[in-house]
């Protein structure tokens, strides 16, 4: 789309490392999302801290990926299925996705980016199955509505199995001081130390933390220190990653700074492993994440914040 097709409040500008990026700036609050990766990279509702976290170290190039925001991870998380998949969290992330809508919706702005299979031009890259298209919706406003949307195409021979998150980063006054509801009795997956474990009651950040939960409901993160709580809802979801990486994991990534762990928080709506979504041709699955702010701190978990 070009600029003159952008409702008011809405531009395409050139962004970080001269990248085009959609910014919204309407009574509600800002928002920002960058093609490269259909990645949404800031949202700030009117008189709120900036609710999504973005890393002062992030490349903003071809063949990087954003570090912070809501990376698309597509078609497979992290090594995949089988451990064999590469790029890490697929190709979605690194791959320029086009604007192809930007709606008013009340005191709200749509955008839509879409992203076909076939289009994913990466250098090195193995082939893999390229029979689908995908389209993320981001409904900015007082609420942060995420859609990832995935068709199979219709005149493929096969079902189209993928792997599929929605890796948003949270700005959280302090990890420390955090607490994290709404996962008590779901089973998880430490990544940090390779086993398998029930949750008991909240979550707290103690160190390098990394859990794939079972769990298709709403998270709660009350945080202290900003004075608020964000309500995370999800559907579409059957898992949710709970990833912070603390002192030393931090210190390893160049594209985090080391101290950055303490400001940030990623709760994520996923589908991965065994739990990865099986398309016949023709069908469709979305997955969606709304983040909602409570300065009130009165909340508590909820079916749903809507
Ligand atoms: O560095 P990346 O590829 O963006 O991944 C960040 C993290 O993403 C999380 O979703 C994974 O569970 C972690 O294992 C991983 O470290």
């Amino acid at each position: 789309m070009e600029n003159s097709e952008l409702p008011d409040g809405v531009t395409l500008e050139q962004g970080e490392g001269g990248q085009p990026v959609v910014r919204v700036a309407i009574g509600s609050c800002t928002a920002e999302v960058y093609l490269h990766g259909g990645h949404l990279t800031g949202w700030q509702p009117t008189g709120q801290e900036p609710v999504i976290w973005l890393s002062g170290m992030s490349r903003f190039e071809d063949g990087a990926a954003i570090r912070g925001g809501v990376p698309i991870c597509f078609p497979w998380f992290g090594s995949g299925t089988d451990g064999q998949h590469y790029p890490p969290h697929g190709v979605a992330r690194l791959t320029r996705w086009a604007l192809v809508e930007a709606t008013p919706v009340a005191d709200s702005i749509r955008l839509r980016l879409h992203l076909d299979g076939h289009d994913v031009d990466l250098a090195g890259l193995e082939d893999f199955d390229r029979d689908w298209a995908a389209d993320i919706t981001y409904t900015v406003g007082q609420v942060l509505d995420i859609d990832l949307r995935v068709e199979a195409y219709g005149n493929r021979s096969t079902p189209f199995t993928f792997e599929e998150a929605l890796h948003t980063y949270l700005h959280v006054g302090d990890a420390r001081r955090i607490t994290i509801d709404g996962l008590d009795g779901c089973g998880y997956h430490d990544k940090v130390i390779n086993g398998e474990f029930d949750q008991r009651g909240t979550v707290v950040i103690v160190g390098e933390t990394d859990r794939i939960y079972q769990h298709a409901g709403d998270v709660v993160v009350k945080d202290p220190t900003l004075k608020r709580t964000l309500g995370i809802n999800k559907r579409g979801s059957g898992q949710t990653v709970i990833w912070n990486p603390f002192v030393s994991k931090s210190a390893k990534m160049g594209d985090f700074g080391n101290d950055e762990w303490q400001e940030m928080l990623c709760v994520e709506a996923a589908n991965v492993g065994a739990g990865a979504v099986t398309l016949s041709p023709g069908q469709s699955h979305t997955i969606h994440q709304r983040i909602a702010v409570d300065r009130t701190q009165r909340s508590g978990v909820r079916r749903s914040l809507a």
